[in-house]
């Protein structure tokens, strides 16, 4: 008999509570220590730039990430490996019953997101709201980084399918994640089996070199899957000669399958200029009355070649994306932070000598401004409390500003956890995907397009600006 692994996630996340930094359980101790573990704290999450050049990043985790805060508790083995390092008998017992008692708010999966908005609130015991910093940012950052990827992809590809061929070349097993993350920005399908297993999203896949080489000829290869395989069956064309070989034996295999009442389902190319190669495949493959068989192209694919390939005219139906997907290629992280913004309902902030890394203090929510046409028009951070928020200001020239009142506004927070208790069901990938579909045809093209997208616009409120300039001088 088999059985469901334990938790969803990966090998290596059994641990939530242990996977984070050191000096997040120094300074957990060092609160406790102090008398201070029943005050109350809030951190915002947030990014300050978008990855890959881009105008916009999808926000991805939330659900791995609240996978993880259902299993946080220390166990007896972590706690005899803190008690090793050193950390004291009382601060241990206290983590021996520590239960999450956190309220937090979050964007929705699958949400597109700007910088500087805060994407996810934390608020609870001081204590609770710093030890959870970097399980927070490592699951937000990654899987919003890769979704913001895949959904510049599919952008480039329009009605074209594209499926994640990356796990052999992720950043090991980030390599999971990474195909949850490409779900939700819009990939279709996974190579990945572990990860359709565990999320539950579409596996699918062609054939490798190794196949076709290992038999002595490449029709008989091909013939041998096609049997097995009569109908989900792409055949890899370029492994001797793509167009004087591969191409007529799949033609030859295809015309077999529709003798028998079957249908190829396409053929794959993984070399050579895909433009010609594949213009030359469609014309082999409609001179044989196989229009429908479907070209699928791979070989280091990313956002700008796939647009490339189909402003060239290349008639291909299915992409294969791997590495320049899952290791986010070019931008390697998403510089997503969490600061603290308050301790017992006290505003705080972190001065920087750069305005734009001076952060913002107080309980805060964002709310979006949508136009006549239904389309993103801006986002306003303002108060959570006591500010209605109807002029919102450029967060560091004040002058420039915009009377938002005209505008339909949308609280972009929804609340996740309530006092330690969740609150949502935890979106599938699939379905996250089918809202940053809907969410990605109220955002206006120019701020998608990959040169030099138009800056949304990210504002603050009167009163957020003034706190934080009253809090800046005070503090100086
Ligand atoms: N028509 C095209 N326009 C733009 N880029 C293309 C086109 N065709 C292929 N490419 C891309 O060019 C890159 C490099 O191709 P290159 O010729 O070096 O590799 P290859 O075909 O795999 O070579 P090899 O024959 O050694 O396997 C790949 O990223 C591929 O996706
Ligand atoms: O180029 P990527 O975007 O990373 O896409 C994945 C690549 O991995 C496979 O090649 P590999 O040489 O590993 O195996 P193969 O023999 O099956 O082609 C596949 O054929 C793609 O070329
Ligand atoms: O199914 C495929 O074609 C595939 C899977 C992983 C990597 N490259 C290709």
């Amino acid at each position: 008999m088999t059985s469901m692994p334990s938790t969803k996630t990966a090998p290596l996340m059994r641990h939530p509570a242990i996977y984070t930094d050191y000096y997040e359980l120094t300074m957990a101790q060092g609160y406790f220590l102090a008398g201070r573990k029943d005050e109350r704290a809030c951190f915002d999450y947030f990014f300050r730039e978008n990855p890959f050049e881009g105008g916009y990043v999808v926000f991805g985790g939330l659900s791995d990430l609240v996978d993880l805060l259902e299993e946080f508790r220390f166990h007896e083995d972590e706690l005899q490996y803190l008690a090793d390092q050193g950390f004291r008998d009382d601060f241990l017992e206290f983590l021996r019953d520590f239960r999450l008692s956190v309220d937090i708010w979050a964007a929705r999966e699958g949400e597109i997101v700007f910088p500087y908005c805060p994407i996810l609130r934390v608020e609870g015991t001081i204590i609770e709201a710093q030890i959870l910093e970097t399980l927070i940012l490592n699951i937000l950052n990654f899987e919003s980084l890769i979704a913001t990827k895949a959904a510049r992809m599919k952008y480039a590809a329009g009605s074209r399918t594209v499926m994640d061929f990356g796990l052999r070349r992720a950043q090991g097993y980030g390599g999971i994640q990474a195909s949850k993350a490409a779900i939700i920005g819009g990939v279709e399908s996974t190579s990945n089996v572990y990860a359709s297993f565990t999320h539950g999203i579409p596996a699918s896949g062609t054939m490798a070199h190794s196949w076709v080489q290992s038999f002595d000829d490449e029709l008989t290869a091909f013939r041998k899957y096609a049997d097995y395989y009569p109908d989900n069956c792409i055949l890899l064309v370029d492994t001797y000669n793509t167009l004087e070989s591969g191409v007529p034996n799949a033609i030859k295999v295809a015309r077999e399958l529709e003798a028998s009442g079957h249908r190829l389902i396409g053929i794959r190319l993984d070399s050579g200029d895909l433009a010609y190669l594949s213009r030359q495949t469609r014309r082999q493959l409609d001179e044989a009355g196989l229009d429908y068989v479907k070209i699928a192209a791979s070989n280091q694919l990313d956002e700008r070649l796939i647009k490339s390939l189909i402003s060239q005219q290349a008639p291909i139906d299915l992409f294969g994306v791997g590495t320049r997907l899952v290791t986010g290629y070019e931008s390697p992280a998403l510089d997503g932070v969490y600061k603290l913004s308050s301790v017992n309902n006290e505003p705080k902030l972190k001065i920087s000598e750069n305005i734009e890394k001076t952060t913002l203090p107080g309980r805060k929510k964002v709310m979006r401004y949508i136009d006549d046409h239904g389309k993103f028009h801006g986002d306003g951070i303002i108060l959570a409390e006591g500010d209605d928020g109807s002029i919102i200001h450029h967060p560091f020239y004040p002058a420039k500003k915009t009377d938002v009142t005209s505008f339909k506004a949308e609280p972009l927070l929804h609340r996740v956890y309530r006092d330690g208790k969740l609150q949502i069901d935890p979106p599938a990938a699939t379905e996250s995907a089918r809202y940053l579909q809907r969410r990605m045809k109220k955002l206006n093209p120019e701020h998608k397009r990959f040169e030099n997208p138009h800056i949304y616009k990210v504002g603050i409120s009167r009163k957020l600006m003034d706190l934080r300039d009253t809090l800046t001088e005070k503090m100086k």
